[in-house]
């Protein structure tokens, strides 16, 4: 089983807050497409021949500024290519870019989930954000794309800001709640290097809540989207039973998957490789067969802690017998810090699996560096 991932590098404008790899000049769009299409070609050796493809992902950037034959070319290469048994194939949809017409058209183009990019539905923290939408469209794009068909759809909500009062996130809840949305992913606001937002803070404005503040607003995330059904299967992902993403799923089990488009990264298993983050230099390299992404080998130790921290921050946790695999004494050695954290009730272990409970995923990332070796 394994994923494909393929990167729109292109946004309409950028968000105050953001740092993933993305180019405002549009008009290198269809060359783009052309260069990936040509780089799923380059790579189709990646997986070996009896592994199939469950599952793809549009991700970005903005995937919604693609046209819909775009995504149709894009889809065709991956099945030249690769053995395809597609089960889910998510594109990640701005607000703005989602009208009825295009909704259905993305879904005609074999489209199966979109992750709509909301982030919050009140209108001043749109604008602090420097979002291309405004409330209205935020929740008409999510109606226009469950009229269009899609049974299968997610929202990506933003916490932790400074002018967010616990009861302004509270209304954001329930403003999420009454969409007809099966999965959300939330995040605490984090302040990325080289963004306007660092640059602001080092001017001395304060962008996030402090973290005390930010933890209530994740707690009380958890209790109204447990009481309303949905499973929290993953620190910021929860989804209503048999709405889990089976994409990000398999990143975090550890599954190979392949990373087309500038700034994507893929993964076979053992190595690691990144693409140039860099949209005119990609589309030259791939045209004229130069390098254009590379490789990078984990040690064992890497290995073993990226699995602690993405294992520990779903709800599978991490499995022993993969513990011992990959360390013998990695359960010896930590025994100490476990036994500390189940009698707190951060952690719970049965004889097959260690994982955290709600209150430890809180504390997720802390509580795996204190297990890193
Ligand atoms: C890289 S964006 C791509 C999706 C799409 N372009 C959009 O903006 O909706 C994926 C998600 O990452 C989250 N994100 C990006 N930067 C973040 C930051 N600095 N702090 C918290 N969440 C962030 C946002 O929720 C965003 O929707
Ligand atoms: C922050 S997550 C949002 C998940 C989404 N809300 C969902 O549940 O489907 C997705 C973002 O991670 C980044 N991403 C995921 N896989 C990637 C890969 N293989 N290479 C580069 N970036 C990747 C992309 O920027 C993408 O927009
Ligand atoms: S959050 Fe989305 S729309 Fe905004 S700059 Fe990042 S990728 Fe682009």
């Amino acid at each position: 089983m394994a994923g494909i991932y393929l990167h729109i590098p292109f946004c309409k404008q950028a968000c105050h807050y953001c740092d993933f790899h993305f180019s405002t000049q549009l008009g290198h769009q269809a060359a783009m497409v052309e260069a990936m299409r040509r780089e799923m070609a380059l790579r189709k050796g990646f997986f070996s021949p009896e592994v199939s493809l469950e599952t793809l992902y549009f991700g970005g950037g903005t995937p919604s500024l693609l046209e819909p034959d775009e995504v149709a070319r894009l889809l065709d290469a991956a099945a030249a290519h690769f053995r395809l048994n597609l089960k889910e194939v998510t594109l990640e949809a701005n607000p703005d870019d989602l009208s009825l017409e295009k909704a259905r058209q993305l879904r005609a183009a074999g489209i199966n989930r979109l992750s709509i990019g909301i982030q919050t539905f009140d209108g001043a923290l749109l604008q602090y954000f420097n979002r291309a939408h405004n409330a209205e469209e935020a929740e008409r794009a999510v109606w226009n794309a469950a009229e269009a068909g899609f049974d299968n759809l997610t929202i990506d909500l933003m916490y932790g800001a400074r002018s967010l009062s616990l009861k302004l996130w509270e209304e954001q809840l329930e403003r999420a709640l009454a969409l007809p949305v099966q999965h959300i992913s939330a995040y605490s606001l984090t302040v990325e290097a080289k963004t306007v937002f660092a640059h602001r803070e080092k001017k001395g404005d304060a962008i996030t809540l402090e973290e005390e503040e930010q933890a209530k607003q994740f707690e009380r995330m958890q209790e109204r989207l447990q009481a309303a059904g949905f499973i929290q299967y993953e620190v910021a992902s929860f989804g209503k039973p048999g709405f889990f993403s089976q994409h990000n799923s398999n990143y975090w089990k550890g599954l190979p998957y392949l990373g087309i488009g500038p700034g994507a990264h893929g993964f076979d298993g053992k190595k690691r490789y990144s693409n140039l983050r860099n949209n005119p230099l990609y589309i030259k390299a791939i045209r004229e067969g130069t390098p254009f992404s590379e490789d990078e080998t984990l040690t064992a130790e890497e290995v073993l802690n990226e699995r602690v921290l993405t294992g520990l921050r779903t709800i599978w946790g991490i499995s022993r017998s993969e513990l011992e695999m990959l360390h013998p004494n990695w359960l010896q050695l930590h025994a100490q810090t476990l036994d500390w954290l189940r009698q707190n009730a951060y952690l719970e272990e049965n004889e097959d699996r260690i994982w955290l409970t709600p209150k430890g995923f809180i504390l997720a990332d802390s509580i795996a560096f204190q297990l890193f070796t």
